[in-house]
């Protein structure tokens, strides 16, 4: 095993992973994500976004290759270390929002928080905080039943922050919301990770989210690709969806 450059706070060689019913997920992907980055994983639907992020994050052990954090090995720990470091270091947004029905909207928001012990009063300072900046401070009170779903999410990307973890995976975030909001939730996601020095690995198939990250890495079929970006064209039958293309690395 070689352990990887100092300044890449996640690197992965050769990933290799495959579903429960044997179809390939992951063939052989290697990245680096150095401190404080916020990387873009593009590609189209089914190109392995979220199987690559769920690897990266030890959600999912990978089957082949290796997977370093900080320098030290992930791909090698058992379930409880890997749980461990996940619960302390790694927040994670999903595309859909996923809420605890019974707390209200600051009490989910705090909940990483109040499950390592903070005091409830400071725990509650961080949660009303982040729900404020993401609009939803005049919902803190609200139940997630009586919340509409893009308030749901809002409250899930709270509760991601608050804890200012080292690293932020967040899969299609702004998948639930309407474009209109996109771009708003996404900068206050960007400008606080990068004034709270997060590292975030964001999935996403739109252009326009990827426009925010500092660098894309696209993959296609479980590979990482190369994608060009070819001069725009006139539309014809013939040109249509030259916008971009990928190459294999
Ligand atoms: N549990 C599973 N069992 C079998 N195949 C799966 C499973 N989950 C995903 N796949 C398949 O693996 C491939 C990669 O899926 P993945 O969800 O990682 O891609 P993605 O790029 O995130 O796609 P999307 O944008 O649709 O979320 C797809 O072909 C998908 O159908």
């Amino acid at each position: 095993m070689v352990a990887p450059p100092d300044n890449d706070v996640l690197w992965a060689r050769g990933l290799q992973f495959r579903h429960a019913d044997g179809s390939p997920g992951l063939s052989g992907v290697s990245l680096g994500v150095r401190e404080g980055e916020i990387l873009a994983v593009g590609g189209p639907r089914g190109s392995g976004k979220t199987t690559l992020l769920r690897c990266l994050a030890g959600l999912t052990p990978v089957h082949g290759g290796e997977v370093w954090f900080n320098s030290g090995p992930m791909h090698t720990l058992g379930p409880v270390a890997r749980e461990r470091l996940r619960r302390e270091r790694f927040g994670w947004i999903d595309p859909e929002p996923v809420l605890v029905p019974e707390l209200n909207a600051w009490e989910n928001a705090a909940l990483p928080l109040l499950l390592r012990g903070t005091d409830r009063r400071r725990a509650k300072t961080a949660a009303l905080e982040w729900l404020e900046r993401l609009d939803v401070g005049d919902k803190a009170r609200k139940h997630p039943g009586e919340l509409v779903h893009a308030e749901r999410q809002r409250v899930c990307i709270a509760r991601a922050l608050v804890p200012a973890p080292t690293v932020l995976f967040a899969d299609e975030p702004t998948a639930p919301l309407h474009r209109a909001d996109r771009r708003h939730v996404l900068r206050t996601l960007t400008t606080a990770a990068r004034s709270h020095g997060i590292t975030v690995v964001l999935a996403t198939a739109d252009p326009d989210t990827a426009a925010l990250a500092d660098r894309t890495v696209s993959l296609l079929d479980g590979r990482r690709v190369r994608t060009v970006h070819l001069p725009p064209v006139a539309e014809t039958a013939e040109t249509e969806g030259r916008a971009a293309c990928s190459l294999s690395a």
